[in-house]
């Protein structure tokens, strides 16, 4: 019901199927005409980096400021979205169609009675029509989008009943918004691209469908097949065949995924791993495994493997796509999308043997998807759904969120001793810029006799393992960390997120707040701001208003930061003075002492040299 789960809009571009029945059949065979024009794009040989380099120069002055034929398609889409509610044949995530979704409680749980209610969905399926005043929206485009469910019961048949025990057993009584949607459309094969809030449970909505077509029977099957070659002598038996290949941005991200693919297949169903536990160096055997989770240089190098065929990847799943398609990362994603090209061409070429339920599909996933994204996303999946749960780019509103204007750098270390002088309940991560700055301020607050710990890339993996472990269980109560945890991580407990430094973007800020406020609860996000931070602080002080945080009018009223301002501030932090209890001043006062010391030395070293030279000079 409308208001009580929340409101699902489906903005066709072709008919509605029934529910996960499609199988795959409209990859690559759809009618309408956005499907065909997908096709084409992925059939060219221009990779995702060429397209971000195209659409950089696209976007440069020296272009006289013409977009691309994509980008003006695109915008054409979303301006006729947003501007009628009537069904739209150019989905778009990055305008939902009316003010209805601006609006929705951006948790990903449903209903205002909170997750796990017993009501129905309003599906207003085909349409593409929408009521407002819908608690939480989610909004699914595409071509015969499959229904979605509204409990895992409705899975039945086609996920297997081991894995419906293992969903129970993780106490998931009912799916989240994204995964009433995304789990029917993965389950039927199609590519998909996924937004919904921090925290609402994206990670088990791309396990569930994994795990069920991997344990499927034409699945298993296929690996028999493998098994009994190999015993047969047929095949070296040097060769792996991963089946599902999911990328995330870091190690520790992998690891939790993993952990949660294992928990809802049960750990001898499936031979799960992550990327840097795999041995790939030199030509030996790579270990067997069905699903590999790795960061994008890892997923690149075991792909690359002379022993790692492709031919069995039934999946190919992008966690946080808007990070991985981000410079950095964007070279090596790159790499794997021009091997998985090259293998797709092999098996076009090779049709004979062609399965067509078991070819490879695609799934993107993030909480953020800005529209250079969703753009870049559209050109590599294929007849893809696209679902977006809430408003896209909004701070989940189950978070309350402050701004707090501390005056200086100093300002800052007090106001963090006082929020915790006052009692706050732990656990708690605070986010800083660099890790240097991580060091500082672990450095101030050891001796405060508190459980504290720091988390930073310079330490080794087993040690940042501990250090996430023992946060997860308690040993550790405030956590000083940096962006390295800002994405993904999901520590249930965490009650509040202080940025101790501002963040950079909005994408940033809402990553970081979302590390608590998870899988229904509510949390606290406080922030920190100095004068330094002015430039952003309109950005992210409207993401705070948008989520319900009591923000004055003078903030949303300050200038617009410059575009290539807001880029510089996201390559290049703000810079900032030293993390320290020692006022500022003080350490002003010490740095000329040193200085003047210096130069006293300097002057002394001067004469003797000089006196040195006469000496010299006489003796002639
Ligand atoms: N159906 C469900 N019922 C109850 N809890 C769930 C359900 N699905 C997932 N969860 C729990 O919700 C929490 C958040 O899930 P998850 O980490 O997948 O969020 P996310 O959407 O990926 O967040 P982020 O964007 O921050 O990565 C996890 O602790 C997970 O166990």
């Amino acid at each position: 019901m409308d208001g009580e789960d929340g409101l699902i809009v489906v903005k066709e571009t072709g008919k509605a199927s029934g529910k996960g029945k499609g199988k795959g059949k409209g990859k690559g065979k759809s009618k309408g005409s956005a499907s065909s024009t997908k096709t084409d794009s992925r059939s060219s040989n221009s990779t995702v980096h060429q397209k971000v380099k195209k659409r950089k120069r696209s976007s440069s002055p020296s272009d006289g400021g013409k977009s691309s034929k994509r980008a003006k398609r695109a915008q054409r889409a979303s301006s006729s979205s947003s501007s009628s509610s009537s069904s739209s044949s150019s989905p778009s995530l990055s305008s939902p169609p009316s003010s209805a979704s601006a609006s929705a409680s951006a948790s990903g749980y449903g209903s205002s009675s909170g997750y796990g209610s017993s009501s129905d969905y309003d599906s207003s399926a085909g349409s593409g029509s929408s009521s407002s005043g819908a608690g939480d929206r989610v909004t699914v485009y595409g071509d015969s989008a499959p229904h979605p469910i509204s409990y895992f019961e409705d899975l039945e048949g086609e996920v297997k009943p081991p894995i419906l025990a293992n969903i129970a057993a993780a106490k998931y009584s009912r799916p989240t918004l994204i995964q009433r949607s995304v789990i029917p459309v993965m389950l039927a094969g199609r590519d998909v691209l996924a937004c919904a809030p921090t925290g609402s449970g994206k990670t088990a909505a791309f396990c569930i469908p994994v795990i069920a077509k991997l344990l499927s029977n034409a699945a298993q099957r296929r690996s028999k097949r493998i098994k009994k070659a190999v015993a047969d002598g047929k095949t070296s038996g040097k060769t792996c065949y991963p089946m599902a290949l999911v990328v995330a941005p870091t190690r520790e991200l992998t690891t939790q995924i993993a952990s949660e693919f294992v928990k809802l297949a049960g750990r001898k169903r499936l031979r799960v791993t992550e990327g840097h536990k795999l041995r790939l160096s030199g030509p030996q055997p790579v270990a067997a495994v069905d699903v590999v989770v790795s960061t994008p240089r890892r997923g690149a190098v075991f792909l690359s493997h002379p022993n790692v065929a492709i031919s069995h990847l039934l999946w190919f799943v992008l966690d946080e796509v808007d990070r991985l398609f981000d410079e950095g990362f964007i070279s090596q994603i790159d790499d794997i999308f021009t091997l998985l090209k090259q293998h797709e061409r092999a098996e076009a070429e090779a049709s004979g043997e062609h399965n067509a339920s078991l070819q490879l599909s695609r799934a993107f996933f993030s909480a953020t998807v800005p529209s250079h994204v969703e753009e870049l996303s559209g050109a590599v999946l294929v007849n893809e759904v696209r679902v977006v749960v809430g408003a896209r780019m909004q701070a989940n509103s189950s978070v309350s969120q402050e701004l707090i204007f501390v005056g200086r750098e100093e300002g800052k270390l007090l106001a963090l001793r006082q929020l915790v002088a006052r009692g706050v309940l732990p656990p708690v991560l605070i986010f800083v810029q660099s890790k240097d700055r991580a060091k500082e301020l672990y450095q101030e607050m050891v001796f405060d006799d508190i459980k504290v710990d720091v988390i930073h890339s310079d330490q080794t993996t087993p040690q940042r393992e501990e250090i996430v472990r023992d946060f997860r269980r308690g040993k550790i109560w405030f956590l000083i960390t940096t962006e390295l945890m800002g994405r993904g991580m999901d520590f249930a407990g965490v009650a509040v997120v202080v940025n101790y430094d501002f963040p950079s973007s909005t994408v940033e800020y809402i990553h970081r707040v979302g590390r608590t406020g998870r899988a229904g609860r509510t949390g606290r996000a406080v922030t920190f701001f100095t004068e330094v931070d002015k430039p952003m602080l309109r950005p992210i002080a409207t993401i705070v208003r948008a989520a319900g945080g009591d923000v004055p009018d003078w903030m949303v009223e300050l200038a617009r930061p410059r575009r290539d301002l807001r880029r510089s501030l996201k390559k290049v932090p703000r810079r900032r003075d030293a993390i320290s209890s020692v006022p500022t001043a003080a350490l002003q006062d010490k740095d000329a002492a040193l200085v003047s010391a210096a130069r006293k030395a300097g002057r002394v070293k001067k004469r003797r040299a000089e006196r040195k030279a006469k000496r010299k000079a006489n003796r002639k």
